[in-house]
């Protein structure tokens, strides 16, 4: 993993010294470097211009969802999906040109696709058959001048060789209209019949953490077979392949990711080649990374307390953070890599099972980690921890989310400030029983 360090030798993230960001805004803290979050944003757009093609990166915001970072994605000129009102409300707070926002969800409520609608959201993904129809509904009484651009999400029967909980695009998946099946066909046809349903595109997401460009090969020569016989049949031409997310990287020093270029020269040769015998124009390619914007660009800072050393078995040292602010350890068996904040690069005494604070055996955040001698109030740095950390974190045993900070050049910048134990109770009501 790579590692940055000043002249102290402590570690630096985004140019600020981690000690110092951790006794300025205390810990746990979740530190993004926004370089490098503008980086890989420019990695993938660079592969599209690269391969000539028309594309669109859209950054799935499920993997870190904050004002701060819509405005960054925007600053570098992509687009981002959503899966909740949450997520478009702030998106639309962060000021994101709702134009550029696609929506998904395979249970979007009624008020949350006339929120979308009234929003001007730029494409609804359709996802099921009772969302079609809460639409045309909507959309009848309603909206009755408006037409809306929509994508259909097709589950494309390919598993991605992932773990189980990350595979989408197979055919036991609750995502998306099933093509084996002539479901993803029958929307089509309920689709195509709507006058105010603008169908621009064909979707489908294979799963995530994919480290290997086969299942985006597949992807695109089954959605293309598809798209050529919806052209010949219904003369349906669609003028976007949108092939999710997905695109691995490194946690630890033993995960090889493909870079941004691999996976997509893959994918436009597969297109081009797919396409040549046709006469309807190469469609744009979209694609939705989120793991891959956010992922090694976090760090999560924690504060080391106590220790417990078992002769013969193992010692625990003991952070105060854990599954509450990192859930993938114990939900995936996720493993990740720590280093010391004031010394990352000293040579290691020790090897330690990382604990967090929370109340379940199971919060464990790395099993096995190598690391010079340790005292009680050090920094502890977990690296790569910017996907579906923060995003997922909970309130269990009644802890704070942390806060988040964004570090460029430098200088560091509260975007989601911490969770006080005021914040955790403001919902409660005191239960009072009549007649007392
Ligand atoms: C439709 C869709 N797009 C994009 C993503 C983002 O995936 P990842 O973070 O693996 O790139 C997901 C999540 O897996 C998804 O369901
Ligand atoms: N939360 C998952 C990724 C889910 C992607 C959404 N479909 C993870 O941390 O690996």
């Amino acid at each position: 993993m790579k590692i940055n360090v000043n002249e102290q030798g402590h570690l630096t993230i985004g140019g600020c010294d981690a000690l110092e960001l951790a006794q300025n805004y205390e810990t746990p803290l979740v530190v993004y470097d926004v370089a490098q979050i503008r980086q890989q944003l420019r990695s993938y757009q660079e592969a599209f211009k690269q391969q000539q093609i028309s594309a669109v990166v859209s950054y799935a915001s499920k993997a870190f969802c904050a004002k701060a970072i819509y405005q960054v994605v925007q600053q570098e000129g992509a687009h981002v999906d959503v899966v909740s009102a949450g997520e478009l409300a702030t998106a639309l707070a962060a000021g994101f040109d709702p134009q550029n926002i696609s929506y998904h969800g395979n249970n979007k409520s009624l008020a949350e696709l006339d929120f979308a609608i009234a929003q001007q959201v730029g494409v609804l993904v359709v996802d099921n058959f009772y969302e079609l129809t809460l639409l045309q509904s909507l959309l009848h009484y309603k909206y009755p001048r408006q037409t809306i651009q929509v994508m259909l999400r097709i589950t494309p029967g390919i598993s991605a060789h992932t773990h189980e909980y990350d595979q989408t695009g197979q055919i036991d998946s609750k995502f998306g209209f099933d093509v084996n099946s002539g479901q993803a066909e029958k929307a089509l046809q309920q689709v195509l019949q709507n006058p105010q349903l603008d169908l621009i595109g064909i979707h489908a997401h294979i799963g995530s953490q994919i480290m290997a460009v086969a299942g985006f090969e597949l992807l695109v020569a089954k959605l293309c077979q598809l798209a050529h016989a919806w052209q010949q049949k219904y003369h349906f031409e669609t003028k976007i392949l949108n092939l999710g997310g997905g695109f691995g990287i490194r946690y630890t020093d033993s995960d090889e990711p493909l870079t941004a270029q691999q996976f997509v020269e893959a994918i436009v040769q597969t297109l081009r080649k797919e396409w040549v015998n046709s006469d309807s124009e190469l469609p744009q390619v979209w694609i939705e990374p989120g793991r891959a914007i956010v992922g090694n660009a976090g760090v999560s800072l924690y504060t080391i307390g106590s220790k417990k050393t078992i002769p013969h078995v193992r010692t625990f040292l003991t952070v105060d953070g854990g599954m509450g602010d990192n859930i993938r350890p114990a939900l995936y068996q996720a493993q990740y890599e720590a280093v010391l904040a004031r010394a990352p690069l000293a040579a290691a005494e020790q090897t330690v099972t990382v604990a967090g604070r929370y109340c379940e055996s199971g919060d464990v955040l790395i099993s096995q980690q190598a690391l010079p001698a340790t005292q009680p109030g050090d920094i502890l740095a977990v690296l790569a921890t910017g996907a579906y950390g923060y995003s997922m974190a909970s309130n269990y045993n009644r802890i704070g989310r942390p806060a988040v900070v964004f570090a460029e050049e430098g200088q560091g910048q509260i975007v989601v400030a911490r969770e006080e134990i005021v914040d955790l109770m403001h919902l409660d009501q005191d239960y009072v029983k009549e007649n007392e």
